[in-house]
């Protein structure tokens, strides 16, 4: 099969597929071989607990939704016993003896009551179907709310555990979908057992002989519903690597962050041969379990022919032998079909309880590991503000990753100021945007302390606390939103002179202007009329986001920039520079800046430098450069090269 018209690539060339080592553990398939080993012993000893969870869920989605499915259910499971009975009836009018028109006339009255049965049936079957239908879209929007609601109120430590993160995308990948699965094949085991259990009872009532027979017919339908079922999910387990690769492939190739980097480095041909190579031996597969199902359905149907054979007979010599009358015998045949049909389907929907029900337990296991990561539930109010900030000994160490178990800070003591600007200085990895996180509220110190005044932070109320603190991210976030959204987002109301005075002081201003719709323009490309702003753009936008979140009195007074100008020009650096002063000197705000630029950090008031978590050395421009440490040898490093670019560029032109 060819589905590229690049020229065929071949393994070698590929290095044998493209290396994707962390596709060695399915993730979203994680439960794929749980569900391949199923019995139907461990199925019944899950159900009940898996019941109760899907009504739980159901419960909270919709109660009335979910009341209408049981009882229509149940309604359906009635009617279909009704139909029987009427249908006993029937025959016994037209077979007591020779059938005439008399015969006929007298079976009216039962066909009568058979043809209500059956409507009734239709319409519960209809209404419960709705019912169904209208549950199931509730059930997954519940679940969605309680992921997202947990995963948005988890510490931001949380994130930084990849096992949480992992069954936090397992849960996003499968488990709001899967709960809306556990919650439409719970109803169809429930239709399913309903069905089996209004023949079983008319059976019982029209002749207990009956029984047996009944388990006689159904147990190759018994048979070839679990064979087709385990057949199915080991397949899924063993392609649940390529599958998971295959979906990876996808989603490399249509992200539009990707596009570009793929075209450069002439990527698509390996890309789409991979995927062919992945794409292929999945079809493989599927196709060989599709003859070896058609396999499995003809021999159960030819053991259900051999089944049904042995029934009719066993009911021929009852009916010679006096047994059971002709009605009777006629309606057991169809009640027999009703309970076959009716335990395919359950038996089908039960396998499929049992997977979705191992995703939704996850969902649930889920839940309960976000509650533990929850901040505390009853915190101290954050303080109004303060005079001083105090970091007191601090040290802390990344749940995982980075540096292993160093610590990312260590020891660390300083002291911010109202009205006052703190640059933090250090080569890459010193640990400057993990302090900036910490006095920012986002992590809590490992030990040691950071106090507003006289309030210890740890233990007041985190989201209180970061509404009077506003961040210039190093990372920020290119929201796809408007440019006037990207700036107000953060921030109650929408002051229009507030939003002029933050866009001049990031230069924002001139950014907006050139927009098609200024302040209304959506910033992304990937919607009709939206715009992409470059990255020094992007970067004007967020700065301005940080003045004007920081912009409103005393209720802000920290203000944190990380590395805020990297992406900026000569010009707009500058600028940036003398706002984030004038910032501090106007609002009366703290200031911590963080930047790799000395020319603009000898305008700080203090500056603090750090190496591998530690603080270094402290103090003014001036002290430092004649102290002779680290921060000397940095500022000389930069120095000269502005030194040397001088007289090279001169003499080139
Ligand atoms: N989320 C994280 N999980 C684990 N380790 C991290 C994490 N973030 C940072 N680290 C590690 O902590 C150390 C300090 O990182 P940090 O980002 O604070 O340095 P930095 O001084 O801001 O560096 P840069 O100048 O490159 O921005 C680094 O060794 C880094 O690998």
């Amino acid at each position: 099969m060819t589905r590229t018209t690049e020229p065929p690539v071949t393994d070698d060339e590929t290095g044998g597929g493209l290396s994707l080592p962390e596709l060695a553990t399915p993730v979203w398939r994680h439960f794929g071989s749980q569900a391949a080993e199923a019995t139907w012993a461990r199925i019944a000893r899950r159900m009940p607990a898996l019941a109760a969870q899907a009504a739980a869920l159901a419960w909270q989605s919709s109660p009335r939704d979910l009341l209408a499915t049981t009882a229509l259910n149940i309604g359906m499971g009635a009617a279909t016993a009704w139909a029987l009975v009427a249908t006993t009836g029937v025959l016994g009018e037209l077979f007591a003896a020779a059938p005439t028109p008399d015969r006929l006339a007298a079976a009216l009255p039962s066909l009568l009551v058979l043809a209500a049965a059956l409507a009734l049936r239709g319409i519960c079957s209809a209404a419960a179907g709705r019912a169904q239908a209208r549950l199931e879209p509730k059930v997954v929007l519940t679940a969605e709310r309680r992921l997202l609601s947990r995963c948005t109120a988890v510490e931001l430590r949380a994130f930084d555990d990849s096992g949480f993160h992992d069954h936090l995308y397992r849960c996003y990948a499968r488990g709001s979908d899967e709960a809306g699965a556990l919650v439409r094949h719970t109803a169809d085991v429930l239709t399913g057992t309903v069905g089996v259990a209004a023949a079983v009872g008319v059976l019982g009532v029209l002749h207990p002989a009956l029984l047996p027979l009944l388990l006689l017919a159904m147990a190759p339908q018994w048979w070839g519903s679990s064979a087709a079922a385990r057949m199915r999910y080991r397949m899924i387990v063993a392609f649940t690597d390529g599958h998971r690769r295959k979906f990876l492939l996808e989603q490399i190739m249509v992200n539009r962050d990707n596009a570009a980097e793929i075209r450069s480095f002439t990527m698509e041909g390996r890309l789409l041969a991979e995927f062919d190579r992945v794409a292929d031996r999945e079809l493989d597969i599927q196709l060989g379990l599709a003859t070896r199902q058609a396999l499995i359905r003809l021999a159960g149907s030819a053991a259900g022919g051999l089944a049904s054979g042995a029934v009719f007979a066993v009911l021929g010599l009852m009916l010679v032998g006096g047994t059971v009358e002709i009605a009777v015998a006629g309606a057991a045949v169809v009640a027999i079909r009703v309970a076959q049909g009716a335990l395919g389907n359950a038996l089908s929907s039960l396998t499929h309880v049992y997977e979705s029900g191992l995703y939704f337990s996850d969902f649930v296991a889920f839940e309960e590991e976000a509650a533990l990561r929850l901040p505390p539930a009853e915190p101290e109010p954050a303080p109004e503000g303060f005079e001083e900030i105090r970091v007191e000994n601090v040290t802390f160490t990344y749940p995982s990753g980075g540096k292993g178990d160093a610590p990312a800070l260590d020891d660390v003591s300083l002291i911010l100021r109202r009205g006052r600007t703190v640059a933090l200085v250090g080569e890459n990895g010193s640990g400057k945007t993990t302090l900036a996180k910490l006095l920012s509220g986002l992590y809590a110190p490992e030990s040691g302390r950071i106090r507003w005044d006289d309030t210890d932070l740890a233990g007041v109320d985190g989201t209180g606390l970061r509404r009077r603190i506003s961040v210039i991210a190093q990372d920020h976030t290119h929201w796809p939103l408007t440019a006037r959204r990207n700036v107000v987002m953060s921030s109650p109301g929408d002051d229009p002179g507030r939003l002029e005075r933050a866009a001049r002081a990031a230069r924002a201003d001139t950014v907006v202007a050139e927009l098609a719709h200024g302040w209304d323009t959506l910033l992304d490309k990937r919607f009709v009329d939206g715009a992409e702003p470059s990255g020094g753009q992007w970067q004007r936008l967020a700065a301005a986001r940080g003045f004007y979140r920081g912009d409103d009195g005393d209720a802000t007074p920290l203000l944190i920039a990380d590395e805020p100008t990297a992406a900026l020009d000569a010009r707009a650096e500058h600028a940036f520079f003398a706002s984030l002063h004038a910032h501090a000197g106007r609002t009366g705000a703290a200031v911590v800046l963080i930047t790799h630029r000395l020319a603009s950090v000898r305008m700080a008031d203090h500056i603090v430098v750090l190496s591998k978590g530690r603080v270094v050395e402290e103090g003014a421009h001036a002290d430092l450069v004649e102290a002779d440490g680290l921060y000397r040898e940095l500022w000389d490093l930069q120095a000269a090269a502005y030194r040397w670019s001088v007289p090279e560029s001169r003499h080139s032109a």
